[in-house]
């Protein structure tokens, strides 16, 4: 595979409801979508999970574009691949910024998917046909609204529930939860806003039965996560604080976490992702695909993940219009009765939108060898 043509495009597209969380508030979800095609005219997608402002973790769609365009496009132009494996060497030179290396990984596994003739999910070594997918709810109004939104959502058919939490909306909110929905599965995801003092706090959503607390701590540590589980009956759950094989060697070896939550952008791509799945496996620690807002490009590459072996646990990965009026992929993602269907085709099973693209972009660049082309 030689890739020679690359466009990043900016999109934009407005949520169909606000999604809060402990950092803030999305209605419009702006990201970069990218583009690459190989020698023989095969086409490969690519989704930057990275927001408009770095409160998730330091990367953002500017820095993103930055990286692709002065760093990683020039490394990957033109250079014989012959298996996306190679990409996180071909990349080492460049420190972090995983979610900006996983933008053209995504696409190089799709293009390689697509000539190997085999769904992305397939090409990952994935096993199922289908995927048992969660709910993430952001903060609401109020805990009636909240009751209203997991109530629709349950008769949509979603089976688990996440909810957000922070310091002043949580014992409360997850008492009346439970008291509403005694048998739900429920999950919180603290988005790292609580700390050790806030130790006594925690212990009393021991009483609820969550499945699991993700992230209640500094989005780098995993010293007081340890300190914590020790003290939880409540398994942690680490997102943030994940960016590699190595992050999850020493917070499983610290006992800083039972469940790891893996996303594909966080961590640098989806061979670090399966590095990861695979390891937890050996461990015996259950793993379930995040989410971060995303188009179908991105969602089509949580679906392939998710069809791994180890991801036991419903994932974030909703159906498209849980996100959006109008996604840029044909067919939309569908989840019904909690499970989407894998695709079989080849690559990412699902035929990009480009009019729908073209209407949300924003900005677009394309680069080829020898130079740029706007
Ligand atoms: O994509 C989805 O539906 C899940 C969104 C979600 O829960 C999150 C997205 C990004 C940051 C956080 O707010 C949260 C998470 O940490 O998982
Ligand atoms: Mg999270």
């Amino acid at each position: 595979m030689k890739i020679t043509d690359i466009t990043i495009r900016h999109l934009k597209m407005t949520m169909k409801s606000p999604f809060t969380t402990s950092f803030g508030t999305f209605k419009d979800k702006e990201f970069l979508l990218l583009e690459a095609k190989n020698e023989d005219g095969t086409v490969g997608w690519g989704e930057s999970v990275a927001f408009n402002a770095p409160w998730y973790n330091e990367e953002t769609l500017k820095t993103n574009w930055h990286m692709l365009e002065d760093f990683l496009i020039p490394l990957i132009l033109n250079k014989e691949i012959k298996h996306p494996d190679e990409v996180n060497q071909m990349f080492a030179p460049i420190r972090k910024n995983n979610m900006a290396k996983s933008t053209i990984e995504g696409a190089i596994w799709d293009i390689y998917a697509q000539q190997t003739n085999q769904s992305l999910a397939q090409a990952l070594g994935g096993t199922k046909d289908k995927i048992e997918v969660g709910i993430s709810i952001g903060i609401q109004n109020s805990i009636d609204e909240l009751l209203r939104v997991v109530d629709g959502f349950l008769k949509e058919g979603y089976k688990r529930i996440k909810v957000k939490i922070k310091p002043g909306w949580d014992v409360d909110v997850i008492r009346s939860l439970r008291e509403h929905f005694p048998n739900v599965p429920i999950m919180a995801d603290a988005n790292s806003a609580y700390r050790l003092k806030d130790i006594d706090l925690l212990k009393q959503l021991d009483e609820f039965d969550l499945m699991m607390i993700e992230q209640p701590l500094a989005s780098d540590d995993i010293i007081d996560h340890a300190q914590l589980q020790k003290e939880l009956k409540t398994p942690i759950c680490l997102d943030e604080s994940i960016h590699s094989l190595e992050d999850a060697r020493k917070a499983i070896e610290l006992g800083s976490t039972k469940i790891i939550n893996i996303k594909i952008g966080r961590v640098g791509g989806l061979t670090e992702a399966k590095k990861i799945h695979d390891y937890c496996e050996e461990k015996g620690v259950p793993v379930w695909c995040g989410g971060m807002l995303e188009s179908g490009i991105g969602r089509s590459h949580n679906i392939a993940l998710t069809t791994l072996s180890n991801f036991i646990l419903p994932g974030d990965t909703a159906g498209s219009n849980r996100y959006w009026e109008k996604d840029i992929i044909r067919p939309e993602v569908v989840a019904t009765d909690g499970y989407i269907d894998v695709p079989q085709t080849p690559g990412i099973g699902y035929e990009v939108d480009r009019e729908t693209v073209e209407a949300y972009t924003v900005a677009k660049k394309e680069y080829r060898s020898g130079g740029t082309t706007v």
